[in-house]
């Protein structure tokens, strides 16, 4: 059957795995993506590493990336059915759902209000929340990653729900910040229950299985925003207050005739919501806690961005989104952050759901294909001295010069699963990036002393990584700059 299927065509090379376990211990390496991108240089730019009986490639250049995800989409859109999914509350969460009609109805729901144009109509929520942030940054510059996370939790929130952030309540932020967390379940190796579902009902209370209380509260948490967040909009509909949100428009849209099929809509709304926020809320934190990093460790770059500012913006307004096309230094700093601490540096993985093929090599239905986006960005023939935080690599005449690849074509994934939520996301990282430098002067931080600290850009090695420390000074850079914040 198997050379039926194969028609002799060989599986990809890769190294010796051990028998059962395969590459469990590579899958389980720090900087993972720096590990598969050895492997590839060894073995080519596509490499079998079995873990645990499970098919897994890697992907490792842009080639073999855009023929399997992009060209033959039809069948390497899948995703993994694993544990985890269901043990983490994820199966309400449409990027872990298979590719098929069920997933199709979610991402077209999506998708209508996050096209470019539907996009466009939360700019307006995206500025004010940003000012909020530059007014929290000013009170206490020291909380900045909790202020980051505000940002987009309030942005995404009022958008898709119409509430408004409750700052006020620790428990609220601590469930939705749980329910966000989820996502560390799939770091990989780090649970092997993911290749060993019989794990999946071993108690809590057996020594070994506290991974058990990990997701239960993963659980509990997702459950809580999923369904009480659209309650909240419901309940706003009355008065008006979240009559704008996605949810409520699509909830107005709901025909009551059919009381089966009714409910079966406010799950699928419920889902969808669900996925707004958490595809939303930590991938752009993580970006812009880069960002902050990159410039402290770039003050040249600082100096170019702010001069630009200056002269476009000047000293009497803050950035609008509208300002865009008149400051391409700050836009290609937007472009730089994306390339240079990639937020999924394999993006989620794919599944193929049917037998392919790639270089002659045979592809069986079921493999994870893994493609190393880091890898992609790092690579010095398309980026030349990758490692350097450079956003003049594209620029040319002081333009944006569209010869150099847009590292978005890596940074937002592939194929028919390509991130639907990326306009609005250019949209909320642009505007944060361009008030940020515009009002304030971002450095190293400072020990007791008041020296500055030694920083190092390293990313965390999750699936979706967040620099490991994005410490950092802040201050306005002038008394003008401090009455605009406070404006
Ligand atoms: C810097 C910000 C962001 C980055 C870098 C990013 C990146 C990605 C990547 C790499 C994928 C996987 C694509 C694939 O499987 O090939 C993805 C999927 C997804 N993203 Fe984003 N994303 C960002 C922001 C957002 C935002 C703001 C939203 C929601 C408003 C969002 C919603 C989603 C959804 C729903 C999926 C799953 C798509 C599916 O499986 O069909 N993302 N994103």
């Amino acid at each position: 059957k198997w050379h039926n299927r194969s028609r002799g065509r060989p599986l990809p090379p890769g190294p010796d795995s051990l028998p059962y376990v395969g590459n469990v211990s590579h899958m389980r390496r720090d900087e993972i993506w720096k590990a598969h991108r050895e492997l590839c240089e060894k073995y080519g730019e596509i490499v079998n590493v079995p873990v645990l009986g499970q098919r897994i490639m890697i992907l490792g250049s842009p080639r073999v990336i855009s023929e399997l995800l992009d060209k033959q989409s039809s069948v390497t859109s899948d995703r993994m059915q694993s544990a985890l999914v269901s043990l983490s509350g994820q199966d309400a969460n449409f990027s872990s759902q298979a590719y098929g009609p069920k997933w199709r109805r979610h991402r077209r729901m999506f998708w209508q209000h996050f096209f470019p144009a539907a996009s466009a109509k939360y700019l307006d929520v995206q500025r004010d929340t940003t000012r909020m942030f530059l007014r929290k940054l000013l009170a206490s510059p020291s909380r900045l990653s909790e202020h980051i996370r505000y940002n987009f939790r309030a942005a995404i929130v009022k958008v898709v729900y119409g509430v408004e952030e409750q700052e006020d309540s620790d428990q609220y932020v601590a469930i939705m910040e749980k329910a966000l967390s989820a996502a560390e379940a799939f770091t990989p190796g780090r649970y092997l229950v993911e290749f060993l579902p019989f794990l999946r009902h071993v108690p809590a209370w057996v020594p070994g299985a506290g991974f058990q209380n990990d997701f239960k509260g993963w659980r509990d948490a997702t459950n809580w925003v999923r369904n009480k967040m659209v309650e909240k909009t419901k309940t706003g509909m009355v008065s008006g207050e979240t009559s704008r949100s996605v949810v409520a428009q699509l909830v107005e849209r709901i025909d009551g005739g059919d009381a089966a099929a009714a409910a079966d809509e406010l799950e699928v709304i419920k889902n969808v919501a669900l996925m707004e926020y958490s595809g939303g809320a930590e991938t752009t934190y993580s970006t812009l806690q880069s960002f902050f990093m990159a410039i402290a460790l770039n003050p040249d770059v600082q100096r170019k961005a702010q001069a630009e500012l200056d002269a476009v913006v000047g000293p009497n307004r803050l950035p609008e989104h509208s300002d865009k096309p008149n400051l391409p230094y700050v836009e290609a700093i937007h472009k730089e952050v994306l390339r240079w601490a990639p937020v999924l540096p394999f993006s989620i993985p794919h599944m193929t759901s049917g037998d392919t093929e790639y270089g002659g090599y045979f592809i069986p239905a079921g493999t994870i294909l893994l493609p190393n986006s880091w890898a992609c960005l790092h690579d010095p023939e398309t980026y030349p001295d990758p490692e350097r935080f450079m956003p003049e690599r594209f620029l040319r005449d002081g333009k944006l010069n569209p010869d150099v690849c847009d590292p978005a074509q890596f940074a937002f994934g592939y194929g028919r699963r390509t991130c639907p939520g990326r306009y609005f996301a250019d949209a909320s990282l642009f505007i944060n990036i361009a008030m940020v430098l515009h009002v304030y002067d971002i450095t190293p931080p400072l020990d007791e002393d008041g020296k500055p600290i030694k920083i190092e850009m390293r990313m965390e090695n999750r699936l979706i990584s967040h620099p490991m420390d994005c410490r950092c000074t802040i201050t306005p850079r002038s008394e003008k700059a401090r009455e605009l914040i406070m404006a």
